[in-house]
């Protein structure tokens, strides 16, 4: 691979005699992995022989986009040494935790994993287009207590002042870990490149560390190699604010420690992670973990986001509620964005002024005297009243966006949930022995 003349001369320094090791590692094929979601029943199908040591949840190998497995968010793609930020922080049910710069989803997903839908994740992008992927992602994953939102750092601190019991921060970097995967990665690499990137992570820690509760754990992680955007950042950060403490992050698998002295040489950073291609089968990531002893952020009142339905909405979806769901949901947790309806995760600031993408999970469209559900709600519900097992062939023809026909229905008309090999693919609606398609425009596919 022809790598930066600049970036050589930089290693070769930095790595001595480990650098030949290191270039050579770019020369082999990147390394695929995927995660299964502890939410689904994993696919009897799927090869799981070669597990990921450090993650519950990952296999090396790759699953094709346009499959069911993915489709029904059984699995999420992601290389495996990403997943390594998704083990250090690894939150607690019932906790609180932000995901700053998030799109395309990977660790929201699998920071969901942890929490099991209880608790809140808040789910952040700073570019419109990515936020909306990532809300896709979220929803194929099928994750409830979510917040989607498209904001920028200050505002996200100002909305959420000590309020986190964990924040990361995988942060926009040089990408040198991406070279492999992606070669076009390369062509924005200069030698100023980490440093310009490096201003742009100070900026984005310096609001970060205002949400976090005293006792909170801050992860900030990137794929690069450069010491700039890693073991200096975090040198900065304790220097900047001393109620950081670094949390020593355990390893195995060929994940060494951070190196101090690419710092200030304070021991401490051998507390961190790096993860190299020539050492680890993995593309290649830094990861710190920091506890924060005492409130950096100042508290304000919270004004907390109130339901807002009207009567006869209220009655349109209880109605709706009535005939098809085995849960009923909190009445104060329904929200209306417009016509399109909402279940918001409990006790969550009033979100007024921020730009929300999705304010919890989507549950539907008021439509003239009905109610219609959401694909998102198809994919989370663990169960609906009536369910229909399709087969292959059909559940090809439904993500075509084309209806099908069936001998036997669960019912004579109305919602039926679609299920293939287990999995939960989308709505239907039965009329007569035909099911009607609503499996969302923008997404359908052809398998072949
Ligand atoms: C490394 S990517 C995140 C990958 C994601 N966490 C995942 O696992 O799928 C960094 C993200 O930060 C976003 N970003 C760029 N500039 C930013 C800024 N100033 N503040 C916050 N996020 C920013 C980028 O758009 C990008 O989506």
């Amino acid at each position: 691979m022809g790598l930066p003349e600049a970036f050589i001369t930089k290693y070769e320094h930095l790595l001595g005699d480990e650098a030949d090791a290191f270039f050579k590692s770019f020369d082999q094929p990147s390394t695929g992995g995927f995660r299964v979601n502890p939410m689904r029943t994993t696919p009897s199908d799927l090869d799981l022989s070669d597990p990921v040591p450090y993650s519950q949840w990952g296999y090396y190998g790759k699953v094709a986009g346009h499959s069911l497995d993915h489709q029904s968010g059984a699995v999420y793609s992601q290389e495996p040494s990403a997943m390594f930020v998704g083990e250090v922080a690894a939150p607690k049910p019932g906790q609180r935790v932000l995901d700053l710069c998030a799109s395309p989803g990977g660790k929201s997903t699998h920071l969901g994993s942890f929490l099991q839908g209880s608790g809140l994740l808040v789910s952040n992008e700073i570019m419109g287009k990515r936020a909306k992927v990532l809300a896709e992602n979220t929803e194929r994953f099928g994750l409830t207590n979510t917040l989607v939102l498209n904001e920028d750092p200050t505002s996200i601190a100002k909305t959420f002042p000590v309020y986190f019991d964990q924040v990361l921060v995988d942060a926009p970097c040089s990408g040198e870990g991406m070279f492999r995967k992606d070669p076009d990665a390369m062509s924005y690499w200069t030698p100023d490149y980490p440093i310009a990137c490096a201003n742009r992570q100070r900026e984005i820690l310096s609001e970060a560390v205002k949400v976090l509760k005293p006792g909170g754990e801050l992860i900030y992680s990137t794929c690069t190699f450069a010491p700039e955007e890693d073991e200096q950042m975090i040198a900065w950060l304790l220097a900047t604010y001393p109620a950081f403490e670094i949390v020593p992050i355990a390893k195995t698998a060929g994940i060494i420690d951070g190196k101090p002295e690419w710092a200030d040489g304070n021991p401490e950073l051998a507390g961190t992670a790096r993860l190299f291609p020539h050492l680890m089968r993995g593309e290649g990531h830094f990861v710190a973990k920091l506890r924060l002893k005492t409130a950096i952020g100042t508290t304000k009142k919270e004004r907390l986001q109130k339901g807002n339905l009207s009567r006869d909405q209220q009655q349109l979806f209880s109605d709706f509620a009535d005939e098809y769901l085995t849960i009923a949901p909190d009445k104060r947790q329904l929200l209306t964005f417009g016509d399109q309806l909402y279940l918001m995760p409990e006790n969550i600031p009033s979100l007024q002024k921020l730009k929300v993408v999705r304010p919890g999970l989507h549950l539907g469209t008021f439509k003239k005297n009905r109610f219609e559900p959401s694909y998102a709600l198809a994919l989370a519900l663990p169960t609906f009243k009536f369910e229909l097992t399709i087969s292959e062939d059909d559940w090809q023809k439904v993500v075509h966006g084309d209806t099908i026909t069936v001998d036997e229905l669960p019912i004579q008309k109305g919602w039926v949930r679609l299920i293939c090999k287990q999995q939960p693919v989308a709505f239907g609606k039965v009329v007569g022995r035909t099911i009607k398609n609503f499996f969302p425009k923008g997404l359908r596919f052809n398998v072949h």
